[in-house]
This record gives C-alpha cells, structure tokens and sequence, in this order.
C-alpha cells in the first residue's frame, strides 16, 4: 500500500520545519494511476471521459496521469531541480486508496490553449452541508487543477493566491468540470482563471482566479517554504 511504502518522515518539527519523505522508505507502490475508470464512476463520468480520451486521439488534449505526484508527470518543464533534495510526492496527497469515497478525477491537458480541465465526482467522504461537497474539497480540486496548469507553463510553482466564489453547491456524487486556462504570465507570476460547470453546461458552481509563483530558483526550496 502507498501509505506503508511512502510513510513521511516528520523532522525538525520547530521553526521552519517542513515534511520530507522519508529517505529509507522506497518508492514502490505510486505506481497506481488512480486517473483510470473504476466501478465507482458514473455513467456521466464515463461519457466525459471518453469524450477527453476521444479528443486525445489527435494530440490536441492530453490525459494527465495521477499518480499521487502527478507533478512528475505533467508533460512541459521539470518541476523538481536535479539536485533537489525534496521529491514530489508531497505534491499530491488528494487520491484514496477506497474507490468512491474521496477524490475520483481524472485531468486533461490543452498544451496549445495552456489550459487543463479535470472531471470531478465527489464522493461522500467530501461532505460539507448534507448531500453536498465541502467548499474546501472544492478549493482542493480546484487548486490541484489549476496549479497542474500553471506546473505545465511555469514548472516549480507554489499557490500565492486563489480566490473562488461559490455559486451553486455541488451535489455528492455528481459529476462537474473544473475548466482552468492560463491568462497571463508576468515574470515569476502565473495569473490563471477556472470555472467549475455540471457537465450540461448549465449549472456554474464556482469561479476561481489564482497567481501562482514560480519557485525562485536562487533560493533554496527549504528557504522558501520556511515558516520564518
Ligand atoms: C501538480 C501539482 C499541483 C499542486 C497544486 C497545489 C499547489 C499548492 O497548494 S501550494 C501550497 C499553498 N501555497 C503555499 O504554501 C505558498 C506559501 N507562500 C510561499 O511559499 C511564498 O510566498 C511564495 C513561494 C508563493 C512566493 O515567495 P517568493 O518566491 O519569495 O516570492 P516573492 O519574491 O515574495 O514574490 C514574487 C512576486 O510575487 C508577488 N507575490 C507573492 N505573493 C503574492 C500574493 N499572495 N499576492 C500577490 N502577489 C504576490 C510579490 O509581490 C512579488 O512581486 P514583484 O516581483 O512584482 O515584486
């Protein structure tokens, strides 16, 4: 199981502490690309699905693995410097080994449009008010998307700001889209938009902006995802 083969080590645990896997325990395991159809999906799910998969077939649209460090498979630029200590499986801790309960998604990638969408069906381990996903669930996925995308334009980036206005709340189970685009990048900054859509197009759920920074690369990661 992922959790027995990448446990992470807790050091440091003052000022600045921050996690780091555990050097002595290996790798095997992440192998499992929880982006795959399961019994869990939902005909709606399926039909996106295979509507992105469809749309691949021409190199227009591109399936995103997950990996639970999805970030070192998002195609375009390295996201962890070669002599980086740290390894990205810290990056993407949203998949759950029980299918259904959690986080069931799968992203697509537009290179050319710099865009990334991910289908997005929540299930019950989501629950914010009765019957619906949480708003921080829905912050999660939407910053996991949108960060893919600004990870694809931008490579090593970290959130700075995400602001989202909820506008209709999304039913447990349902399917929706997470549609992000890059709108503008400004140096270090990557300015991007999303919008969450029912798969019918007619219910907007949420709208989201968010600046990403990309990761200095003068300083150390260390540095700057310390506390002080
Ligand atoms: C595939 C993976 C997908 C993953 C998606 C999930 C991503 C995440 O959740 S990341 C975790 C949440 N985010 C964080 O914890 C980040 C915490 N913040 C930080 O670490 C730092 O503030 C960080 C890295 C964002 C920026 O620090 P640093 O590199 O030192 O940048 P800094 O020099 O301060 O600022 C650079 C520029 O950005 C601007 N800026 C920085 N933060 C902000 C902000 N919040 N709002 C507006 N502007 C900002 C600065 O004003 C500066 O602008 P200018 O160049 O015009 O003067």
């Amino acid at each position: 199981m992922w959790r027995n083969c990448v446990r992470l080590a807790r050091r440091g645990l003052g000022r600045g502490a921050v996690l780091r896997p555990d050097p002595t325990v290996s790798r095997c395991g992440v192998s499992k690309d929880y982006a795959l159809p399961n019994s869990s999906w939902s005909q709606g799910m399926m039909d996106l699905y295979s509507r992105f998969l469809e749309m691949c077939k021409d190199g227009t649209w591109k399936r995103i693995p997950s990996y639970s460090n999805s970030v070192d498979h998002i195609p375009g630029k390295a996201f962890w410097g070669v002599h980086s200590k740290y390894q990205p499986q810290l990056w993407q801790t949203i998949n759950m080994d029980t299918e259904g309960v959690g986080f069931e998604y799968a992203m697509f990638l537009n290179p050319s449009e710099k865009r990334m969408v991910c289908l997005f069906q929540p299930g019950p381990y989501l629950e914010g008010p009765s019957g619906f996903a949480h708003g921080g669930s829905t912050a999660t996925i939407i910053d996991s998307t949108i960060g893919s995308c600004a990870t694809f334009v931008a490579g090593r980036v970290m959130t700075a700001n995400l602001s989202i206005n909820y506008r209709n709340p999304i039913p447990l189970g349902s399917v929706v889209l997470v549609d992000s685009k890059v709108d503008q990048v400004e140096g270090r900054k990557v300015f991007l938009s999303c919008h969450v859509r029912s798969i019918d197009g007619q219910t907007l759920h949420a709208e989201a902006t968010a600046l990403f920074i990309r990761l200095d690369s003068t300083k150390s990661l260390q540095q700057q995802m310390s506390c002080q």
